[in-house]
């Protein structure tokens, strides 16, 4: 991995903190579970296998192109899985300019592009290291229905990966589908380089046996040389206190950023002294607000890291547990996702599985917002005012992003009008990443929901709620995770989807 840019001069390889990286290097090479200390030693102990992946992950080869054959007469690849499930193959698809269908979302309209027109030619992984996430589990069932309904039997277009023995596992294994395990000992956000980040790119055609070749050559480089990387994981620590803004332009690894982002954002974002990694547009707008800015080419940020791709995933998921020993915190759990997603069972249960009706403080034209505010213009810069010195903005689009896109616009434009670092993520998506942030991170957060009524809903099989409903509770109780630590917190509803990110969009620019 080639390391440049101006922010290496402040690294300074006499003081603790390298030292600590320095030694704490070999021990996650042996694979040490008491590395992240005694608290975190149980965890690790399950979670590290990852290290040998570049090299272990070879003798999946021949099972991956057996299944690859069998599924071959299939022309459109759907994957159906958050966080590390999806992000892996999405950035390798793109790197490689191979087509395939992310759905890894609970929102109806995205789900009808999920389905498409052509069922007849579509394969669908299902991917879920535990089997039992509710979205995954939703996108399934809705698939094998819709497969169903068409004439077409399941077995022939959807197979599936995860963990030995999951209930998933058991399941479709006796229900005669096609099933490739994934190493139970390597957690989903270090997973990309099993079975889950290996399988759907290759059905893809994406060239799998290269990935595993540059992460073996990179590993062995950083096992032998150890500066570079321990040189990134020092100004990661010291140079960001909070934010590092990563940028894709000019990258032959484009999509790279939200795979780094759930990474560290889950890894490190809890016991309020994480890292926050924001995904911008260039690197101009990753400056905003004095976050530590990073890029994969070029040389216009304070650190430009260039590799290939299967190198790149290696290096960071090192870096990560590197950070995580600094930083004194278990990289490998994820305590407040798993709130979130009690705050959308508690919403289900409470609404007896539909929607209730929601009344906003105010409306203006296509939007209601719920917040303080006698108008959007109002409602945003009462919004802005309240970011805490220090602070961020995270925006949460539980929107369609293929159709409604533009209110990724949003994410510079309120950047540049608060001064403040500002996050965008697609909800229910960002949950698996920044989600944990959010949270479990410094509590400096200030938190805009943007929801929209759907113009198509689809019944969930065997679930007493709708995807519209899932949604829905999934934002809502999210809110409420969020209301509960007394964030500044807005939520703007479309009633309209194109005409409100329109409004949206002209009142955030006129600020
Ligand atoms: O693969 P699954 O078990 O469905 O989990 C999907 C994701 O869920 C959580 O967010 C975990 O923290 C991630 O590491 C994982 O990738």
């Amino acid at each position: 991995m080639k390391i440049s840019g101006p922010s290496l001069s402040a690294v300074d390889r006499e003081s603790d903190i390298y030292r600590k990286l320095r030694e704490t290097h070999p021990r996650i090479a042996k694979k040490d579970s008491q590395t992240w200390g005694s608290k975190a030693a149980a965890e690790a102990a399950v979670r590290l296998n990852w290290i040998d992946l570049p090299e272990a992950s070879q003798a999946l080869l021949p099972q991956i192109a057996d299944l690859v054959a069998k599924f071959s007469s299939h022309s459109r690849v759907v994957l159906c899985g958050m966080g590390g499930s999806s992000l892996g193959p999405e950035v390798i698809a793109l790197t490689y300019k191979k087509d395939i269908f992310i759905f890894d979302s609970t929102d109806p309209n995205y789900a009808q592009h999920a389905i498409g027109s052509d069922l007849a030619k579509t394969v669908v992984v299902v991917s879920s290291k535990s089997g039992s996430t509710i979205e995954t589990s939703s996108q399934r069932a809705l698939f094998q229905s819709q497969f169903e309904k068409a004439g077409l039997s399941p077995v022939d277009h959807m197979l599936f990966v995860t963990d030995p023995d999951s209930p998933l596992d058991i399941e479709v294994r006796a229900g005669g589908y096609s099933v490739i395990n994934a190493d139970p000992n390597v957690g989903g956000r270090f997973s990309v380089l099993s079975a889950f980040g290996l399988l759907p790119s290759a059905l893809v055609g994406a060239p799998i046996a290269d990935l595993l070749a540059d992460a073996r050559a990179e590993k062995s480089a950083f096992l032998e040389e150890d500066q570079a990387i321990l040189d990134v994981a020092y100004l990661l620590v010291t140079q960001a206190e909070q934010y590092i803004a990563f940028t894709d332009a000019g990258s032959t690894v484009p999509g790279l950023s939200d795979w780094i982002e759930q990474l560290i954002a889950e890894s490190t974002g809890k016991d309020s002294i994480g890292r926050l990694p924001i995904a911008t547009e260039d690197s101009p707008r990753a400056k905003v607000g004095g976050s530590f800015t990073v890029a994969y080419a070029g040389s216009s940020t304070d650190l430009t890291v260039e590799g290939p791709l299967g190198a790149h995933f290696i290096f960071w998921e090192w870096v990560t547990a590197l950070i995580g020993a600094a930083l004194k915190i278990d990289p490998f759990n994820q305590p407040n996702v798993t709130e979130a997603k009690e705050q959308t069972a508690a919403c289900l249960t409470e609404w007896n599985n539909s929607v209730p009706v929601l009344t906003p403080a105010c409306s203006e034209k296509s939007v209601e917002i719920f917040g303080d505010g006698q108008s959007l213009k109002d409602a945003l810069a009462t919004f802005i005012e309240d970011v805490k010195d220090g602070g961020y903005i995270a925006i949460m689009a539980y929107l369609d992003r293929r159709d409604d896109v533009k209110i990724a616009e949003l994410r510079s434009i309120l950047a540049e009008k608060s001064g403040h670092p500002t996050s965008f993520g697609w909800g229910p998506r960002f949950m698996h990443s920044t989600g944990q942030f959010h949270k479990g991170g410094q509590k400096n957060g200030s938190f805009l929901q943007i929801t929209g009524e759907t113009s198509i809903d689809y019944e969930i099989p065997g679930r007493r709620y709708s995807l519209r409903t899932l949604l829905f509770a999934q934002a809502i109780g999210d809110n409420r995770a969020l209301a509960t630590r007394k964030y500044p917190l807005l939520r703007l509803h479309l009633q309209k989807r194109s005409a409100g990110i329109d409004e949206i969009l002209a009142a955030a620019r006129s600020l």
